[in-house]
């Protein structure tokens, strides 16, 4: 099988009915429609259908999420349209090509697959795991080599330390980001995820999501995502479609939409009690209006450090290293007993940092659980962009329960004029409040 072959999976361009948006773009990886069209799958020895006449849309470079209860259909669907499943009525149509046209060991080299726990092959390392696909599509080797460094810096992880390990050898979120990695390989417009994040602990996935967004900004793939977790579907989705029993659609539409207006009682079940708190996913916290914190490089003089921070009348300080990214917080008492300049020392593993890609909702989890009533706000290569402080928050609380979301403006009223409304840095959201010397104990 050729390269080009493979780069046409999905995508032979000019499809026939329905495939107008983007399938033309399918060559440089970037998503293809799919189309559902009455679509049935049968089990053997099943009375029911597990999946019943479905129809869906979905658009090309979006992020389609499916949500409903255990057994509703989900993982079925998915799996026919990368025919690990075979339908028994309908049609599903990749970028306006019907796919039960294709050779199907073709076609699922040309979509990425990614499935809870990673999936990975124990027996092969970080990358050959992910040069897998490539070399079935006989790259030549030093592209594949290439091709896998660029992807474990993808995912966050640094190739010269994780290319030649066992996946035994990595933590869950790591495998799982491997995972994403080998998806990605061959670079093909669409992904097909499985509850990939299923099995991690909160932080991990949330981590993930925010990764898997970054990355999705840059690839623009069309992604179709199963999970049970309502939370997740907001964050990630363009789109969720709520399934029912035999994957019946009962909602299809935008979170936002979703959560302000439910189609019936079991989306309500789904989108649960605190739908009014479950907006805070909707807002990014590259979307609000971020704080600012005094910020020191590492190198600079000490003296000159403490001196900004006083005139800011701040108690700490952020440390960022040559790259800008955050190091950990300083106090007021550091600073005066460094000598000269400020020294490089180890990043603070627990502090609560953020992507820009993490919604409000997780950067109050985030403050809860590191009991630090300010997040640090980070963007592309984990560069320093600013705080988010716990008032922020419960502003954008105070406007859902008010019925005003505000959208991503509005969010600064009351919370930003500086230092006015009382030193934010010095009360409860204190990085070090347990004590002014905590922010000296390593982590
Ligand atoms: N190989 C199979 N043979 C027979 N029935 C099956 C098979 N695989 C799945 N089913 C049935 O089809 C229905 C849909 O299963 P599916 O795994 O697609 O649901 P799901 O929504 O993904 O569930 P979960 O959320 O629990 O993973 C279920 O009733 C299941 O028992």
């Amino acid at each position: 099988m050729s390269e080009s072959t493979q780069q046409s999976a999905g995508s032979t361009g000019a499809g026939s009915a329905g495939s107008a948006d983007r399938s033309e773009h399918s060559d440089n990886g970037h998503g293809v429609p799919i189309d559902l069209r009455g679509v049935t799958k049968r089990y053997p020895g099943q009375r029911a259908a597990a999946v019943e006449d479905v129809s869906m849309h979905i658009p090309a470079g979006e992020i389609v999420v499916f949500v409903g209860p255990s057994g509703c259909g989900k993982t079925t669907t998915m799996k026919m349209i990368n025919r690990l499943i075979e339908p028994t009525g309908g049609q599903i149509l990749l970028g306006g090509d019907d796919v039960s046209r294709r050779n199907a060991d073709e076609l699922r080299r040309g979509i990425g697959y990614v499935i809870q726990a990673g999936g990975l092959f124990p027996h092969l390392t970080v990358g050959a795991n992910i040069g897998l696909v490539p070399g079935l599509l006989r790259w030549k080797s030093s592209r594949t080599a290439e091709r896998v460094e660029e992807l474990l810096d993808m995912v966050g992880l640094d190739p010269a330390q994780y290319r030649d390990r066992y996946p035994r050898e990595l933590s869950g979120g790591q495998q799982q980001r491997v995972g994403v990695a080998r998806a990605l390989a061959a670079d093909p417009p669409v992904l097909l995820m499985d509850e990939p994040f299923g099995a991690l602990d909160p932080i991990t996935r949330q981590h993930l999501q925010d990764e898997l967004l970054r990355i999705q900004e840059e690839l623009g793939k069309t992604i179709v995502f199963v999970t049970h977790d309502f939370d997740e579907a907001v964050k990630l989705g363009d789109r969720i479609a709520v399934l029912a029993e035999r994957s019946r659609i009962v909602q299809y539409d935008t979170p936002a939409e979703i959560l302000a207006n439910p189609a019936d009682e079991s989306v309500e079940g789904f989108v649960g009690a605190g739908a009014a708190l479950k907006q805070l996913t909707l807002r990014r916290v590259g979307g609000v209006d971020l704080d600012e914190a005094v910020t020191a490089t590492v190198g600079e003089q000490a003296n000159e450090v403490a001196a900004r921070t006083r005139t800011a009348d701040r108690e700490h300080c952020i440390l960022l290293d040559e790259r800008r990214r955050p190091v950990r917080w300083m106090s007021l008492r550091e600073l005066d007993r460094e000598q000269g300049s400020l020294a490089a020392r180890r990043r603070d593993e627990g502090m609560a940092v953020v992507g820009t890609q993490a919604t409000l909702n997780d950067a109050l989890d985030t403050m809860l659980t590191s009991s630090h009533g300010v997040v640090v706000v980070t963007g592309r290569r984990d560069t320093y962009q600013g705080v988010i402080r716990v008032e922020t928050v419960m502003h954008a609380i105070q406007e859902l329960q008010s019925g005003n979301p505000g959208g991503n403006h509005g969010n600064d009223g009351g919370l930003r004029p500086p230092a006015a409304n009382g030193e934010p840095e010095r009360g409860p959201d204190d990085p070090s409040a347990a004590g002014a010397g905590t922010a000296e104990v390593a982590p």
